[in-house]
């Protein structure tokens, strides 16, 4: 039976790049992207902006909403500082078992907790789950419509502090409206748009980060 895009992602990442090196596993991922098919990666442009805020914030403790590949897992993990892991959600099996084996690639798995399941069920079950109490970082990359309620689910269990950064990503296309006007219009954030355009695209596109203010 025909294999999936993702599956054909993988193997251009294990045909491409190079065991124990997340820097060729993105540009693997991109080169496919750019030259054989388009997939929904952050990518590079919106990546680079993505790096620069986990750079920035170095945190401790990190969520990702929507693993697909491992893309972003990948470019995050990178850069976390040693002893740091980041936990990972992705609702499809198929892109997680995917993501795991591109993830194990780049030679980050120790710095990953993948899980699979809804967000709706997960956050609530965090702090019990991963002895976790606050994120200092979290990356939205799953679906638009889940933007809003799970991060009014992020307030209601206690999972911010003062200074938690969220950055969510197609803010544009395909567009979280109700996810902005909220953080762009709520006293308990600080919110500010980083313009850049659809992975792999010359169409609009960005991302929105927002500080919690406490
Ligand atoms: O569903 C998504 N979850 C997370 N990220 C996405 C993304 O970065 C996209 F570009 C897109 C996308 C898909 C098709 C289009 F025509 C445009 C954007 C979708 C998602
Ligand atoms: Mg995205």
């Amino acid at each position: 039976t025909r294999s999936t895009r993702p599956q054909r992602m993988l193997k251009a990442v294990q045909k491409n790049a190079t065991k124990g090196n997340p820097e060729s596993v993105i540009s693997a991922i991109d080169y496919f992207c750019k030259n054989s098919e388009w997939a929904m990666n952050v990518g590079d442009e919106k990546g680079s902006i993505l790096d620069s805020v986990v750079t920035e914030v170095n945190p401790s403790t990190v969520l990702e909403l929507g693993t697909y590949c491992g893309y972003s897992t990948v470019r995050i993990a990178r850069l976390l500082s040693p002893g740091t892991k980041l936990i990972t959600l992705e609702f499809n099996p198929a892109y997680a078992t995917v993501a795991r084996q591109i993830i194990a690639y780049a030679g980050l798995q120790d710095k990953v907790t993948q899980v699979e399941g809804s967000s709706a069920d997960l956050i609530p079950q965090i702090k019990e789950r991963f002895s976790i109490t606050t994120f200092d970082f979290i990356f939205l990359d799953h679906w638009k419509d889940r933007y809003l309620p799970d991060i009014k689910l992020f307030e209601e269990c206690g999972l911010l502090r003062k200074g938690s950064v969220l950055l969510a990503d197609n803010v544009i296309c395909p567009g979280a409206p109700e996810y902005l006007e909220y953080v762009r219009n709520s006293p308990r954030y600080e919110s500010r748009y980083y313009p850049a355009h659809l992975e792999y695209t010359k169409v609009e596109d960005g991302l929105e980060k927002s500080v919690f203010l406490g």
